[in-house]
């Protein structure tokens, strides 16, 4: 059985987070492990409390798992403050890691920051260049790059401008485009573009997180970077027209579908 972990904030509420990313590595077939970074209260609507976890708390969750068991893929997720990044990064010191998928989540879509403004330096300088593949969405990329980015052009500019952070590879999301959902791949000299029709569906909750988990499952399995992305886009763009509600906001994608 391959395994992947994920290092992330809790969402109670079951569609973002941790509890998406174990959804998304169950449905894989990958056996899902996590390290729990912060606690967040929020639902459908809005984030109502965060509490980020001590770092000692999250170095031990790390040091428990390596320890013991072979991990076969990190994603990493919600990261909330500098602390927290400082204590992943130390432990990782003392292992040999395996590919690492980070999605920089900053804002909620229900709007709540997600990450402590002192923290984005902290992602960029040490946590880039420990990554196989990082997974903006057009906002992060933008507050990444300090460039707008409204088309597929700009996605590539921004993709260039990422890729010189020190990860392996970029993907920009194109989630929050206007026409199309198309995510752009570069790795340091060729564009993979995922160029899939926008569905209309407002139960989206937990896109970014289940696409980045799906890529690590994806990798855990053996899948070189370019496929991962494009077998776990498929999975989201499914995953998203059965998006269903369940509360009086925006609902999550469905982990649950046909495959
Ligand atoms: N309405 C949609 N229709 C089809 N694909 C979408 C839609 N919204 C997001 N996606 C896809 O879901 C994934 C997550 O993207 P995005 O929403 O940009 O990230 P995030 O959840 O981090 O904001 C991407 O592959 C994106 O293209
Ligand atoms: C713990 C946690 N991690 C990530 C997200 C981002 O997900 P979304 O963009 O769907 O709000 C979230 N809301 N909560």
């Amino acid at each position: 059985m391959k395994t992947a972990l994920t290092i992330a904030g809790s969402d109670c509420s079951g569609g973002a987070g941790i509890q998406g990313d174990l959804k998304t590595f169950a449905a894989h077939g990958v056996y899902g492990m996590s390290v729990i970074t912060a606690v967040t209260a929020q639902n459908t609507t809005k984030v109502s409390h965060i509490q980020g976890l001590e770092p000692i708390t999250i170095s031990k969750q790390i040091e428990a798992i390596f320890d013991d068991i072979k991990v076969d893929s990190i994603k990493i997720g919600m990261l909330f403050n500098k602390r927290i990044i400082t204590a992943i990064v130390n432990t990782f010191k003392h292992y040999q890691l395996p590919k690492i998928v980070l999605d920089p989540v900053m804002i909620s879509t229900t709007g709540r920051i997600l990450l402590k403004g002192d923290a984005i330096e902290s992602i960029v300088k040490d946590m880039f260049p420990l990554c196989n593949l990082i997974t903006p969405n057009i906002l992060e990329a933008e507050r990444l790059t300090d460039t707008p980015i409204s088309n597929t052009y700009d996605m590539e500019t921004a993709c260039r401008k990422l890729y010189e952070l020190g990860s392996k590879n970029v993907l920009v999301k194109g989630g929050h485009l206007r026409d199309t959902a198309c995510d752009v791949l570069f790795d340091g000299n060729d564009f993979t573009y995922y160029n899939h029709k926008r569905i209309d569906n407002p139960n989206t909750r937990g896109t970014g997180c289940a696409l980045s988990s799906a890529i690590a499952a994806n990798i855990s399995k053996g899948q070189n970077t370019v496929d991962a992305v494009r077998m776990a886009k498929d999975y989201i763009t499914k995953a998203i027209a059965g998006g269903f509600s369940i509360g009086s906001g925006d609902g999550p994608v469905n982990h649950f579908i046909e495959r």
